[in-house]
């Protein structure tokens, strides 16, 4: 069977991330990649293999640089099945008349609208929607790793309210434009945060209140969470529950802080040193009159990436069960 053609338009961040975990996988392929500027990543794109497509009126700044563009955005998206659009958010609901054009699937991220999509997707919680889509958002990092969670406990005891409070990284490690910040931030003022409504956006029956703070740190977020459940258990429950998710690691021995995540994420020798699980606190799993805390991180710059890889084969109808997928995506990325 041929593979399926993803290509991936905004090589950043995410992009760069999606296409090295699509290339593991034995039924998808990159055809190639659109980045604005000959920048480095662009250079280590090449030298990757990846084709490198740019905007019509930046091929020859990309040629004059050194790195042979392989023709413009739309020629890329004329050759793929799918696109994985990781522009900045707002850029790529702009490019949704080209995808629709081209007859193209596509793939937005988390910061555009739920709207522009229609359909909002985290693999574990909403697989099934997405099969056979054409336009599909992947959910933010931090409602991501929410629904992640919240899905599991959903699902064994009912979810009767969530209530959450995001500590988010103020930028990007890479992001000199953006961070570090020297203040905390509440953001957004005006409450909620648009995590809880995009929680709904997966799962719209979840009752769900989102507050969110940026903070000086670059590493990842860290949410606390208080759940109240409809049916009774207790802490091991939850734990045992939790151990079971492949994209859930429990964590402890002697890793009290965001910074020895990101260690362990390099000693495991992830690429890039990213962690794709949600790392919840063992010890932090506590039941008070009846109420589920627990704290989690979440490495911003990587646990949507499984994810994206898994909506690619749900609209693909390359697997129709998610469980399957999971699995498939996790085995070929080492997770
Ligand atoms: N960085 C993060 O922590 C996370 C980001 N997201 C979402 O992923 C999306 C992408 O974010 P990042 O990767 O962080 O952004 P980024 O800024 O790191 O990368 C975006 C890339 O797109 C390129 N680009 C800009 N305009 C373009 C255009 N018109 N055509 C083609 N390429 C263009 C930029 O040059 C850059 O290489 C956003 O929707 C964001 O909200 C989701 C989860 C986590
Ligand atoms: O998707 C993310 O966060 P979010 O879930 O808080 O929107 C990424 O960390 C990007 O967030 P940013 O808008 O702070 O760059």
């Amino acid at each position: 069977m041929s593979k399926v053609k993803v290509a991936i338009n905004g090589y950043g961040t995410i992009g760069k991330r999606v296409a090295d975990a699509v290339t593991v996988q034995d039924d998808m392929e990159i055809i190639g990649i659109a980045k604005t500027r000959p920048n480095y990543e662009a250079f280590v794109a090449h030298d990757k293999g990846y084709d490198v497509y740019t905007l019509a009126d930046k091929v020859d700044a990309m040629n004059k640089a050194g790195i042979p563009a392989a023709g413009t955005v739309d020629d890329m998206i004329a050759k793929a099945d799918v696109v994985v659009d990781c522009t900045p958010g707002g850029i790529g609901e702009k490019n949704k008349a080209l995808y629709e054009k081209a007859g193209v699937k596509a793939i937005w991220q988390g910061g555009e609208d739920h709207e522009l999509a229609g359909c909002s997707f985290n693999a574990e919680a909403n697989y099934t929607e997405a099969l056979g889509k054409d336009f599909v958002r992947v959910v933010s990092c931090n409602t991501t790793g929410l629904c992640r969670v919240i899905y599991p406990l959903d699902q064994e005891y009912g979810v009767k309210k969530v209530r959450v409070t995001l500590m988010r990284r103020s930028a990007d490690p890479n992001d000199v434009k953006n961070g570090p910040i020297n203040a905390i931030v509440p953001n957004p003022i005006k409450l909620p945060s648009h995590h809880g409504p995009d929680v709904k956006s997966v799962l719209p029956h979840i009752n769900i209140a989102s507050t969110a703070v940026k903070l000086p740190t670059t590493l990842m977020h860290l949410h606390t969470l208080n759940i109240e459940m409809e049916k009774e258990c207790t802490a091991d429950d939850v734990k045992a529950l939790f151990a079971k998710q492949s994209r859930v690691r429990m964590i402890g021995q002697g890793i009290g802080s965001t910074a020895e995540i990101m260690e362990l994420g390099k000693d495991l020798g992830r690429p890039r040193g990213d962690m794709w699980e949600n790392c919840v606190w063992e010890d932090s799993v506590t039941m008070y009159e009846g109420e589920l805390y627990f704290f989690q991180a979440i490495h911003q710059e990587s646990d949507v990436i499984p994810e994206n890889v898994d909506a690619i084969r749900a609209m693909m109808e390359l697997e129709t069960d998610g469980a399957k997928s999971i699995a498939k995506t996790n085995k070929a990325m080492g997770l």
